[in-house]
């Protein structure tokens, strides 16, 4: 068998007129330090004779460079007196190389020098030894006259002459080809013919060409992770629409009209009215909004149309339904805040809302049902501080522990106040809390900025692995 370097040898030499080729030339089709070794394998297998030869190797120095640009000094000097005599002082001192120049002129016979005069003896001049240096730096072939100027331009340190061995490779044989297989038949091995071919190895280790499949945006395939752990903990999935009247936004949440906290977050506003259906719990909300927060509520106000600036909205929405039952419903969504857009900062992100209605649900219990979702999220150690919300009583934030950042916080959570539950008519207590969904993907998953969330750069996205 014959490698590819071997083959590649072989098809040069083939190409060639006279069926050989010294190896340097072959430099131009295989690694140059490969050459000798591969010409001897194939002197071995009988495909080529290889001869040693000496080869002359003339290369310019340095300073044969440098003559090759600015000429020869003796046909420079030449050159510069263009045929007229002049003083020598005069010409030293303005003339480069000059002692040089005058030697090898003299000596050249291209001057005389007489009462301290030169006197050129042609008025312009080229050297057969510049001709000689320009062919060697352009690798021309040198006549048997131009190499008599070899030995010269050698003593004069203008170039090297190197003796090199080479090889003269020549063709003897070509291998015979056989057709290539990639398997045998029962056919092949029972009449003998798989002796007519060549057999293919496989490479086990050749990489499968890539191929890229389609996938899930890496931050839907979280949203849907969390998705799971709420089904998998028993709640069930609502939802409500990102354009929300401010009565579910905030009225509904005890959160007054005339009051900063319903400022407590900015929202975006939108053009028209909503309509409020539900006038009994309408007045409840008025009621319970006058009463304790002491101005005039005003409906139209609530009829106001804002993009929701909280999934609370949809657990406002669960209670207006009046469920006076036991429930577990959680909701994944977008919501939408003025801000300025920065690593940081998006003007629209997700939060997760849950809220537990149940008979003798207690604080206690809020925080044990908080430290689940956190837990299945993967999250395993949070702690809690008081906090304030306006719909909430007792309220707390939740921190989580990340490995390497230490203790982000990540949600509000408490009991609804009763002037949340009562106007809907819910009797039992209940838990509600609010979880920023695109701050812990960014903890969860490495992400610096947060904008790469949203990121619809397919080379970015598809070298991202998700894994929970
Ligand atoms: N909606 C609150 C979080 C929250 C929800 C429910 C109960 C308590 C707090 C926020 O966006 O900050």
């Amino acid at each position: 068998m014959l490698s590819e370097n071997e083959i590649k040898i072989i098809d040069f030499l083939k190409k060639k007129e006279n069926k050989s080729a010294y190896s340097t030339e072959l430099s131009s089709v295989i690694p140059e330090t490969a050459v000798f070794s591969l010409a001897y394998l194939l002197k071995d297998k009988g495909y080529v004779s290889v001869k040693e030869e000496e080869k002359e190797n003339i290369i310019l120095t340095k300073e044969g460079e440098e003559r090759l640009k600015e000429g020869l000094p003796e046909d420079n000097l030449i050159n510069f007196l263009k045929g007229e005599s002049k003083k020598i002082q005069e010409v030293a001192k303005t003339f480069k190389d000059f002692n040089i120049a005058l030697s090898w002129a003299r000596k050249k016979g291209l001057i005389k020098v007489d009462k301290g005069e030169i006197i050129p003896l042609k008025s312009s001049y080229v050297s057969p030894e510049y001709v000689v240096l320009k062919k060697i730096s352009s690798s021309q072939d040198l006549s048997e006259d131009d190499k008599k100027y070899l030995k010269e331009l050698e003593s004069r340190g203008l170039i090297e002459i190197k003796k090199n061995k080479v090889l003269l490779l020549t063709l003897l044989k070509e291998p015979e080809i056989r057709p290539a297989i990639t398997y045998l038949t029962p056919e092949l091995l029972r009449n003998k013919e798989w002796t007519k071919y060549e057999l293919k190895e496989y490479n086990v280790e050749a990489l499968p060409p890539f191929i890229p499949l389609g996938k899930k945006h890496y931050f839907k395939e979280f949203l849907e992770h969390v998705k799971d752990v709420m089904v998998s903990l028993g709640f069930k999935e609502v939802k409500s629409d990102f354009v929300e009247m401010e009565f579910y936004n905030f009225d509904m949440l005890f959160q007054a009209q005339d009051h900063p906290a319903r400022e407590i977050h900015d929202s975006f506003k939108v053009d028209g009215k909503g309509e409020l259906l539900n006038q009994s719990l309408v007045k409840r909300v008025k009621e319970v909004h006058e009463k304790l927060w002491k101005y005039s509520w005003k409906q139209e106000v609530a009829k106001s149309l804002v993009l929701r600036s909280q999934t609370t909205a949809t657990t406002a929405r669960v209670l207006s339904t009046s469920p006076n039952k036991e429930i577990k419903v959680f909701t994944i969504g977008k919501v939408f805040r003025p801000d300025a857009i920065d690593a940081t900062h998006l003007i629209e992100f997700h939060q997760l809302d849950g809220l537990v209605i149940e008979e003798n649900f207690n604080f206690r219990e809020l925080l044990s049902t908080l430290r689940a979702i956190f837990s299945g999220i993967g999250i395993k150690e949070v702690k809690f501080k008081p906090a304030y919300f306006p719909f909430t009583e007792p309220s707390v934030e939740v921190y989580g522990y990340i490995q390497g950042l230490g203790w982000v916080e990540m949600a509000g959570a408490g009991l609804l106040r009763p002037e949340v539950t009562e106007p809907a008519g819910v009797t039992m207590p209940a838990g509600a809390w609010g979880l920023g969904l695109d701050r812990l993907a960014m903890l969860f998953l490495g992400i610096k900025d947060i904008r790469n969330l949203y990121s619809d750069d397919i080379e970015y996205l598809r070298n991202r692995k998700v894994e929970y």
